[in-house]
């Protein structure tokens, strides 16, 4: 039997919503910039996993009722950013109806050399668009929180704190639980972390978050996603007490949200790191046209609805969108958060459009100890040379996405604490 690698799962009872396991990184190979980078060996191996490997901007399981999510997941709730890591083997013995059409954008367009900065590359590609950096402006909020959280603390005596739980051991997960750590850790929040093995069950995770709900020295709990697939991710992410969870993904903060003349007690990280790059920028929302590509629920869905909620008129393009480059050429905001490498090409684009890119695709890279480094959704160097302003990848969301968190997490205890400044 034939088996292909396919992203992604399926929303079915039948189907579990997550992977089966954790496949190891395979990326797509004609996203690889330089594939003569490769050795021999590299080259063969390449070819033969290229043989049988088929990969789907979308796909449909021909008996109906189920329908597969697409690799324009959107960077959705249990694959968050990692979408384009996790490719399951797939066994199947249904028909297949495979839409490429978006997916066969995504092509080679360029290299960055590590060595270089994105400022320097930017200038060095003859460019005239902005870097957005995400980094420096993620190390001025942090500076900002890390202010706030002293005074509190000499104010009041209380001291943020940030729950977050990871379930199994992968790598990935692993790094950002870290990372998030050192950061509340620099910012004077204090962390605990809970660390579960991959086979815990939902109750003992259910019991852990209610543990966290009802200790005080606690304002923030996350729930480090994905989760493995016996647990069931809604009933967890439910079960967080809406007052502390930071990530904002309680359905009914997402209502509020969504809502006029509502406010939400948290906005998501990822979005809301991205609306505050717009914003420290300078960039004009109201009456504006924006594009967001990808719908999922942390970060494509909120960020419309963040940009609604500032009279940008919006677009979401999604994997069965027809004419997605007819569409995102007439935005003068494009939010990407699909995870597909270079899938907005500079023609994609209108010039003078502001460029904000959430994916994070890992992509072969000989020359990186790694073997793999990390490329955006947008082939950065073609809007450079379009885009009046863009964010890198790394060095833009990402590092906003925890700057968010602390900021979240401060304005939780405030809130309970009831602090007025
Ligand atoms: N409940 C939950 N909340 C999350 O917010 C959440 C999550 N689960 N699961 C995983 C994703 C991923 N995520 C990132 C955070 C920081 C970077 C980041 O700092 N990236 C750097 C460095 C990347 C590198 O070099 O490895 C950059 O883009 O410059 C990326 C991704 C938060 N996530």
């Amino acid at each position: 039997m034939k088996s292909y690698y396919v992203k992604y799962f399926f929303h079915s009872p039948k189907y579990p919503s997550q992977p089966r396991k954790p496949f190891p990184f395979l990326p797509p190979s004609h996203v690889n910039p330089n594939p003569n980078s490769l050795n021999q060996d590299q080259q063969e191996e390449r070819k033969k996993k290229n043989k049988e490997t088929i990969f789907f901007s979308s796909l449909k399981l021909c008996k109906g009722s189920i329908m597969a999510s697409s690799l324009l997941l959107d960077l959705s709730s249990s694959s968050y950013s990692t979408t384009s890591r996790l490719l399951l083997p797939f066994h199947g013995n249904k028909t297949l109806t495979l839409n490429r059409r978006l997916f066969s954008k995504a092509v080679p367009c360029g290299r960055r050399s590590p060595a270089f900065s994105p400022v320097t590359m930017a200038m060095a590609a003859d460019t005239s668009a902005k870097i957005i950096d995400g980094k420096l402006i993620a190390k001025q909020i942090r500076e900002e929180v890390a202010g706030e959280v002293a005074r509190m603390k000499n104010e009041i005596g209380i001291v943020p704190g940030l729950a977050v739980i990871l379930v199994g051991s992968r790598k990935d997960s692993q790094t950002y639980v870290r990372n998030k750590k050192k950061a509340c850790e620099a910012a004077g929040i204090i962390s605990y972390e809970v660390d579960l093995p991959e086979d815990s069950t939902e109750e003992e995770m259910l019991k852990h978050i209610s543990d966290f709900n009802t200790d005080p020295s606690v304002h923030g709990i996350l729930v480090q996603l994905p989760l493995p697939r016996h647990m069931n991710e809604e009933n967890i992410l439910n079960s967080i007490s809406i007052e502390k969870d930071v990530d904002g993904f309680h359905p009914l903060n997402i209502g509020r949200l969504a809502m006029q003349g509502r406010d939400p007690l948290f906005i998501p990280c990822t979005p809301k790191g991205c609306m505050e790059l717009l914003h420290r920028y300078g960039v004009e929302i109201k009456g504006k046209r924006a594009v967001v590509i990808g719908r999922s629920n942390i970060v494509g869905m909120p960020a419309a609805l963040l940009l609604q909620r500032e009279n940008a008129t919006i677009s979401m393009i999604h994997s069965y969108t027809r004419n997605p480059e007819e569409i995102t050429r007439q935005a003068d905001i494009v939010i990407s958060a699909v995870g597909v490498a270079n899938l907005v090409r500079g023609s994609w684009l209108k010039p003078g459009a502001v460029v904000i890119d959430v994916g994070i695709n890992p992509v072969d890279d000989a020359e990186d100890p790694r073997g793999y480094r990390l490329v955006g959704d947008v082939c950065y160097e073609e809007a450079c040379k379009v885009a009046s302003a863009v964010t890198p990848v790394p060095g833009g969301v990402g590092p906003m996405t925890i700057a968010m968190l602390l900021s979240n997490t401060l304005s939780s205890a405030k809130r309970i604490h009831r602090v007025e400044w």
